[in-house]
């Protein structure tokens, strides 16, 4: 059974540095020597319009897409050569755009991501032997904390078909931290929220830098929520990093304003995206 030690809650997260990051599709170049550097501890976005190469970057992270060359490395390790179960024994966990919950209730899709660190083996479990029920009865309590984290504490025991979209949105992600992850990998956390569960998912996405101390890599369509809580932002575009700073060094940058925001971007409210704020291709 693969497991992996746990991190100690006041050791930093290691750093992932994306070394000069190539993908290509037949004739198509969708990461063109893409680098740069998550520092531990922060939220770190990576943005840009439709077909910039955001998704195939997650994917190059998670281990299911192969660069052609470039290296990504995670504290000592290389992450380009590892299969997605290794990249995520490290320490590397990912939600998706479209969410794919397993049927059952919130608590059986959040000891799903337990299962990374379950030493006891299957047989152990199926046959409730001692050691394997108590291991058991262990991650069903840091499961529960992890849910009342993310504020699903009250649905714990509710059927996640049950659930309005919002709350599978954090049932995502709670699954996700349920693998005690080092880098969490957010895929559009906010797609297809309101207002008051963007602004509450914002908060949840801060409180994990803040109290868990993790680093975070959010792609996410949302610039005005990215522009208040990220702490550094990258800007793809074409497969290429047009720009890398501060939220302050991006929204102001003539390259990032004629590829994507359109505008500069003003600080607004989570979830009232102003005009700036909408990607240039998909406004109206
Ligand atoms: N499996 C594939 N085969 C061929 N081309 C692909 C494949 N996956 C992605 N691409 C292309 O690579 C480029 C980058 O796509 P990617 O999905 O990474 O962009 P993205 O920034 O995530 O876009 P979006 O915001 O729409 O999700 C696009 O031109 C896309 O069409």
């Amino acid at each position: 059974m693969n497991h992996r030690t746990v991190r100690p809650a006041d050791a930093p997260p290691p750093v992932l540095v994306v070394d000069r990051a190539t993908v290509r599709f037949a004739g198509l170049t969708a990461l063109d020597g893409v680098s740069f550097t998550v520092a531990p501890g922060t939220v770190h976005a990576l943005i840009g319009p439709n077909g910039a190469g955001k998704s195939t970057c997650f994917n190059v992270l998670s281990g299911v897409r192969r660069t052609a060359s470039g290296s990504v490395r995670f504290g000592d390790a290389e992450l380009t050569a590892l299969p997605p179960h290794r990249i995520a024994a490290l320490g590397v966990a990912r939600t998706f755009q479209n969410i794919v919950l397993t049927r059952g209730t919130v608590a059986d899709n959040l000891m799903l991501g337990r299962h990374t660190l379950t030493r006891a083996g299957y047989a152990a479990t199926a046959l409730r032997l001692p050691g394997a029920v108590r291991e058991q009865r262990r991650h069903r309590e840091r499961a529960r904390e992890i849910a009342e984290f993310t504020g699903l504490g009250a649905r714990f025991d509710t059927p996640v078909d049950l659930l309005p979209y919002g709350d599978r949105k954090r049932v995502e992600l709670a699954r996700a931290l349920c693998m005690e992850p080092e880098l969490l990998l957010l895929d559009e956390p906010v797609a297809g929220l309101n207002t008051a569960e963007r602004a509450a998912m914002a908060e949840t996405v801060t409180a994990v830098r803040d109290a868990l101390g993790l680093s975070v890599l959010i792609v996410e369509h949302d610039t005005g929520l990215i522009m208040r809580i990220a702490d550094a932002v990258t800007v793809l575009d074409f497969g290429r990093v047009i720009a890398d700073g501060t939220p302050a060094q991006v929204r102001n940058d003539p390259a990032v304003i004629a590829a994507y925001l359109g505008t500069p971007a003003q600080d607004a409210p989570v979830g009232e995206t102003p005009v700036a704020d909408t990607p240039a291709e998909e406004a109206p």
